[in-house]
C-alpha cells in the first residue's frame, strides 16, 4: 500500500471534507493520505484536547525542553543552521500527554484498517519555535529505511494571523519551489508521507508552538528494538 501511496501525484488542495465527528475527521484524513499522500486539516483537533496541550505546553518550566539539534536520532545529524526549534518528547506521564497518545492510537488503529498501512509505533515531541526560529527544508525519513512513514504535526496558537509567519511549506517533490502553505492555526492538522515530501517551517514574528510526530513501521531487528525507549 506504500508502494501504491507513494506512485500517486499530489494535488495542490486537499480534498474539501465536511466531517462530523471524529470518525468522519479520520475518514477525511485516510481518503486525502489515499488519494494524495497528504492531509491538511484546518483547526479540526478537538477542542478539549487542543486546550489541554496547550495549557500543558505553555506553561512547561525551560527545563523541560531541549534544543532539537542535538537531539537524538535524526535529530542528532542536524544542526542549528538548519533547525533551530526546543522540543520535549511526548512519553504520556502527564494528562496531556497521555490524552494525546490515545488520540493518535485511535488514529493509528483506524488509518491500519482503512489503508493497511501497518503502522506500528508513534512517536512524537512538543516544539517551541521562539521568533525568528525555522526548521529548514528537510525529509523526515530517508528512502529505504522504512521507519517514519506517516508525519503529523499540530498547532497550538491562538489567534494566529498570517503575518505572523511560521508557515510550513510542504513541496510535492525535490524540485517543487512553491509548495503548499500550512499556517500554524489553533488545532489544524497536518500529514504527509514521510519520505515524500520536502517541507520547511519558517521564522515567525511570535512564539511557535506545535507537536510534531510519526507513525513507524516495526523496524525491529537482533541488535535494535522498536520502538525506541
Ligand atoms: O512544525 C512544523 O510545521 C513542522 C515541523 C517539522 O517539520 C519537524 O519537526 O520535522
Ligand atoms: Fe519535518
Amino acid at each position: 500500500m506504500t508502494a501504491l501511496l507513494k506512485s500517486q501525484k499530489a494535488n495542490s488542495n486537499t480534498y474539501a471534507c465536511e466531517y462530523d465527528g471524529i470518525e468522519h475527521l479520520f475518514e477525511c484524513i485516510a481518503q486525502d493520505i489515499l488519494h494524495q499522500g497528504f492531509s491538511v486539516q484546518k483547526k479540526a483537533l478537538p477542542l478539549p484536547l487542543a486546550d489541554i496541550l496547550h495549557y500543558h505546553l505553555t506553561n512547561m518550566p525551560d527545563n523541560k525542553f531541549s534544543d532539537a539539534a542535538i537531539g537524538r536520532q535524526l535529530a542528532q545529524q542536524q544542526n542549528t543552521s538548519i533547525r533551530s526549534d526546543e522540543i520535549a518528547w511526548i512519553n504520556g506521564d502527564s494528562p496531556a500527554g497521555t490524552q494525546w497518545l490515545k488520540f493518535t492510537s485511535e488514529l493509528q488503529i483506524y488509518l491500519n484498517r482503512r489503508l493497511f498501512l501497518g503502522l506500528f509505533s508513534f512517536e512524537s515531541h512538543f516544539a517551541h519555535y521562539a521568533p525568528g526560529r525555522f526548521y529548514k527544508r528537510h525529509v523526515d525519513a530517508f528512502k529505504g529505511e522504512a521507519n517514519r512513514v506517516l508525519s503529523l504535526v499540530t498547532y497550538l496558537n491562538k489567534d494566529w494571523n498570517d503575518a505572523d509567519g511560521g508557515e510550513l511549506v510542504i513541496y510535492q517533490n525535490d524540485k517543487d519551489k512553491s509548495g503548499i502553505t500550512v499556517y500554524p492555526e489553533y488545532g489544524t492538522l497536518t500529514f504527509f508521507l514521510s519520505e515524500q515530501y520536502p517541507h520547511e517551517v519558517k521564522p515567525a514574528k511570535r512564539d511557535r508552538y506545535s507537536i510534531a510526530g510519526w507513525f513507524r513501521l516495526n523496524s525491529s531487528t537482533a541488535e535494535r528494538v522498536d520502538p525506541p525507549s
